[in-house]
């Protein structure tokens, strides 16, 4: 997993035109007062008295877990959104929400364009198929014509680089391989909101750079991305703007290289100590 001190992803190369300026742009994503409570069932642990009493019936209770706080954000086109934060910050959660995956417990959130997702390992994909039936499977479920997606298969699969394997049932693929083919399929989809879920952890050196030159590439086109990492270099390299969440709460936003040297100072002195009238 990258680092701060990461020296694997670097800023690619500038070529093309530069990035459009999001203030610019219109308005890509809001998000108002977002909430996400998951409501989870856990079995008591029974005392000898209760087990007794209950003759070995299970007892359930439902646990709530709020795993995103009243959390309000937008963002226009052309924006690459770094969302940082702690495990068990809410980042995924929001994400999926944004998705569609999830529905908001409470709040809104609007988006405006088509939305590619690049989400944690193993979202989308069946591990019975071959890379080459999940990407014709994947275009059609990013909304795409068999003929549209038929015409990009090659780029997709030269993209991601699997030779033979795009013929091999996907249970067959390392980690690395899995997601390379996830992102070739996400950003080859002509996404308008490419949301992208720690997509840069796995894959080789190699792969990093041209994944980061990938999306790069999106950016000058006035495509915006959302970026879940825990890979600060990533995020200073390629965020114009950034989201740190703790807890399911927003703690700050604004410039990834404030952003996150608040976030680290935050992560080396602990929660206790940190004056939260700094955040
Ligand atoms: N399907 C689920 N059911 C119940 N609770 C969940 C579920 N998914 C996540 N959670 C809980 O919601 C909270 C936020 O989790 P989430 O995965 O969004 O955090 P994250 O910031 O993406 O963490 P990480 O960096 O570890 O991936 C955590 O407390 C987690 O335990």
């Amino acid at each position: 997993m990258p680092t701060a001190s990461d020296p694997e992803v670097r800023a690619p190369a500038a070529e093309g035109p530069p990035r459009p300026d999001p203030r610019d742009q219109p308005l890509a994503v809001r998000v108002d007062n977002l909430s996400i409570t998951y409501r989870t069932s856990v079995e008591k642990v029974p005392t000898l008295k209760s087990a007794i009493k209950r003759a070995g019936r299970r007892e359930r209770t439902i646990r709530e877990i709020e795993a995103v706080r009243d959390v309000s954000w937008s963002i226009n086109h052309g924006t690459v959104l770094g969302v940082v934060g702690a495990n068990g910050a809410g980042k995924s959660t929001m994400l999926r929400a944004i998705a569609g995956i999830l529905p908001p417990t409470r709040g809104r959130i609007e988006v405006h364009g088509r939305v590619s997702t690049l989400l944690a390992l193993g979202v989308g994909f069946n591990s019975q198929l071959t890379g080459r039936e999940n990407v014709i499977l994947g275009g059609l479920a990013q909304g795409k014509t068999e003929a549209e997606v038929q015409a990009k298969y090659e780029e997709i699969a030269d993209f991601a680089e699997l030779g033979e394997f795009m013929d091999m049932p996907m249970k067959s693929y390392s980690s690395g391989m899995y997601q390379r083919l996830a992102f070739s399929v996400g950003v080859h989809m002509d996404p308008d909101i490419l949301l992208v879920d720690e997509a840069l952890s796995a894959g080789d050196a190699r792969f990093k750079r041209k994944a980061a030159a990938k999306m790069d590439e999106l950016c000058r086109a006035a495509r915006t991305i959302i970026l879940v990492s825990h890979g600060m270099a990533s995020v200073r390299e390629m965020a114009n703007h950034c989201l740190w969440l703790h807890k399911g709460k927003l703690m700050d936003q604004g410039d990834p290289e404030a952003i996150i040297g608040e976030y680290m100072r935050f992560l080396e002195v602990g929660e206790e100590a940190f004056a939260m009238e700094d955040v």
